[in-house]
C-alpha cells in the first residue's frame, strides 16, 4: 500500500501537542468510536470485536465515523484497536466477552507456572502478529485524506500485566497485587518485556501513518505512590525514552507522545519530567491546580471531563466545559480538551457528545483568539473552521509558558 498521504488539513491536536498555538483548543475524546453509536452497532453486525480490530476494512470504518459524524468539531481520529492486541501478541488467548468484556481463558499464575516462562521466553514480532493494525492505520490515513490526524496507541506495560494475571477487568486486583508484593522481580522481568513490545508496536504504528501516540495506563490508580514509581513509571520512562530512538533509527518523524495514567494524581510531576509531550488527566484533577504544575513543567494537558457528565443533560455539560475552559485559560495553548477517561458506555446520546464538542468551541472562543494576544504570530495555522471571537468578550491574556522550551 502508497505510504503517500494527502496532507493534513486540520493540525490542531499536533500543534497543541507540541505547545504551540492554536486557534482553539483540540477536541476528541477517548473511545470516540463504540457502542454508544447506533452505525457502530450496523458496522460491526455479528462480527466478534477482535475480528473487527483485525479487518483493516472494518476497524478503518469504525475509526472514522466518530470524524464523519463530528465533522468539524473533532481534533483527531484514534485507530480502531485494543490495548489487548499485545498480550495476544505474545501468545496469549484473549477473547471478548459480550457485555462482560475481555477475557482470557489462562493467564499467568505465578512465575513457576509454564505459561508464565513460555510468554517470557516466546519471540514475539509485532511485525507479523499485528500486520493487521498496521494495515488498518495505513488504510484509514487514506481513507482521512487529510482531514485530522490518526492517533496510535498502546496499553502500559503495568495496565497490561494487570489483564494478563488477572484474566480480565477486576475490582479487586488480588492477582496483582499478589505480582507486585510477592513476585516483585518477576514481575519487574516481564512489564520489561511489555515495555519493549510496546516500543515496537508503536513505532510500527508510526511507519503505517499513525502521527501521534498514546500510552494507556487505565490502572495506574491501583498502585500506591511507592509501588508506582517502582512497577509503573519506570517503564512508562522507558517507553518515553526509547520510542523517539526507534523512530530516529526507522528514518520517521519522531511524533507527538501522550501518556495517561488513570488514577496516578499524585504522579503528576514524575510524569511531567518523562519525554511524553502530553499528560492526559483523569477528572480527579482540579484543572487550574494540574495547570499550574504542567506550566512549570512546561507540558501540555489532555482531559479532563468526567466521563460522568454524558449523562447529566446539556446543562450539566456546559457548566464542566465552562470550568474545564476556564481551568485550562481558554485553551489556546497547552490544552487538548478530551474526557477524563476513556469509555463511552453505550447509554450515552450521541448528540449530548455533540453538545460537549460544541460547548468546547464556543467557551473557549469567549476568550479571545492566540493571534489577538499575539499580533498574529499564529495566523497562518488556523487550518480549521475559523471562529469569530464573540464581539463583547475582552480577550483575557494568557502567559507564554512555552517560550522557554520544547516540548
Ligand atoms: C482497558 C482498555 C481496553 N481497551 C482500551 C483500554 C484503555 C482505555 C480504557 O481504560 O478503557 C483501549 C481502547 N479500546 C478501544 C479503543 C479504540 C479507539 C477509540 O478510542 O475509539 C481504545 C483506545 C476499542 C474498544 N474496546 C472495547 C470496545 C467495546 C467493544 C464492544 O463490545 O463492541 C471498544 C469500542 C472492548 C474493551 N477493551 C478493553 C475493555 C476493558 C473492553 C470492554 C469495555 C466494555 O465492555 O465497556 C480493554
Amino acid at each position: 500500500m502508497a505510504t503517500q498521504f494527502e496532507p493534513l488539513k486540520n493540525d490542531r491536536l499536533l500543534r497543541a501537542a507540541r505547545g504551540e498555538k492554536v486557534d482553539r483548543p483540540p477536541a476528541w475524546v477517548m473511545r470516540q468510536a463504540g457502542r454508544y453509536l447506533p452505525e457502530y452497532h450496523k458496522a460491526k453486525g455479528d462480527h466478534d470485536f477482535f475480528d473487527c480490530c483485525r479487518s483493516p476494512e472494518i476497524a478503518s470504518t469504525l475509526t472514522l465515523q466518530p470524524i464523519e459524524r463530528y465533522h468539524g468539531l473533532i481534533d483527531a481520529a484514534i485507530i480502531f484497536s485494543d490495548i489487548l492486541v499485545i498480550p495476544q501478541a505474545m501468545g496469549m488467548e484473549v477473547i471478548m466477552v459480550d457485555k462482560k468484556g475481555p477475557h482470557f481463558p489462562d493467564p499467568l499464575q505465578s512465575p513457576e507456572d509454564k505459561q508464565y516462562k513460555e510468554v517470557m521466553e516466546r519471540p514475539v514480532d509485532v511485525k507479523k502478529s499485528l500486520d493487521y493494525v498496521y494495515k488498518a492505520i495505513t488504510l484509514t490515513r487514506h481513507k482521512l485524506k487529510g482531514r485530522v490526524p490518526l492517533i496510535g496507541f498502546c496499553g502500559a506495560p503495568w495496565t497490561l500485566l494487570c489483564y494478563m494475571v488477572e484474566g480480565g477487568g477486576t475490582k479487586l486486583f488480588v492477582q496483582s497485587k499478589t505480582w507486585v508484593y510477592k513476585y516483585a522481580e518477576e514481575s519487574k522481568e516481564i512489564l520489561f518485556k511489555i515495555a519493549q513490545i510496546c516500543v515496537d508496536h508503536l513505532a510500527q504504528q508510526v511507519v503505517a501513518g499513525a502521527q501521534m501516540i498514546q500510552v494507556f495506563d487505565s490502572w495506574a490508580g491501583e498502585l500506591s505512590p511507592s509501588t508506582f514509581k517502582e512497577f509503573s513509571l519506570p517503564f512508562l520512562k522507558y517507553i518515553a525514552d526509547t520510542l523517539p530512538i526507534k523512530l530516529q533509527e526507522l528514518k520517521q518523524e519522531v511524533v507527538p507522545m501522550t501518556v495517561f495514567a488513570k488514577g496516578a494524581w499524585y504522579a503528576l510531576e514524575d510524569l511531567c519530567d518523562l519525554k511524553y509531550n502530553v499528560i492526559s488527566l483523569d477528572w480527579l484533577h482540579d484543572p487550574a491546580e494540574a495547570f499550574k504544575v504542567a506550566q512549570r513543567k512546561g507540558k501540555v494537558l489532555q482531559g479532563n471531563a468526567d466521563p460522568g457528565v454524558l449523562y447529566g443533560g446539556r446543562e450539566a455539560i456546559t457548566k464542566v466545559v465552562e470550568e474545564m475552559v476556564a481551568g485550562f485559560q481558554g485553551g489556546k495553548q497547552g490544552w487538548i480538551a478530551n474526557l477524563g477517561h476513556a469509555g463511552i458506555t453505550p447509554f450515552v446520546d450521541p448528540d449530548d457528545l455533540r453538545h460537549f464538542f460544541q460547548e468546547i468551541d464556543r467557551l473557549s472562543s469567549k476568550y479571545g483568539r492566540a493571534s489577538t494576544i499575539d499580533g498574529g504570530e499564529s495566523a497562518s495555522f488556523v487550518t480549521g473552521k475559523d471562529k469569530v471571537q464573540e464581539k463583547d468578550e475582552e480577550p483575557e491574556a494568557i502567559g507564554d509558558p512555552f517560550s522557554e522550551q520544547q516540548v
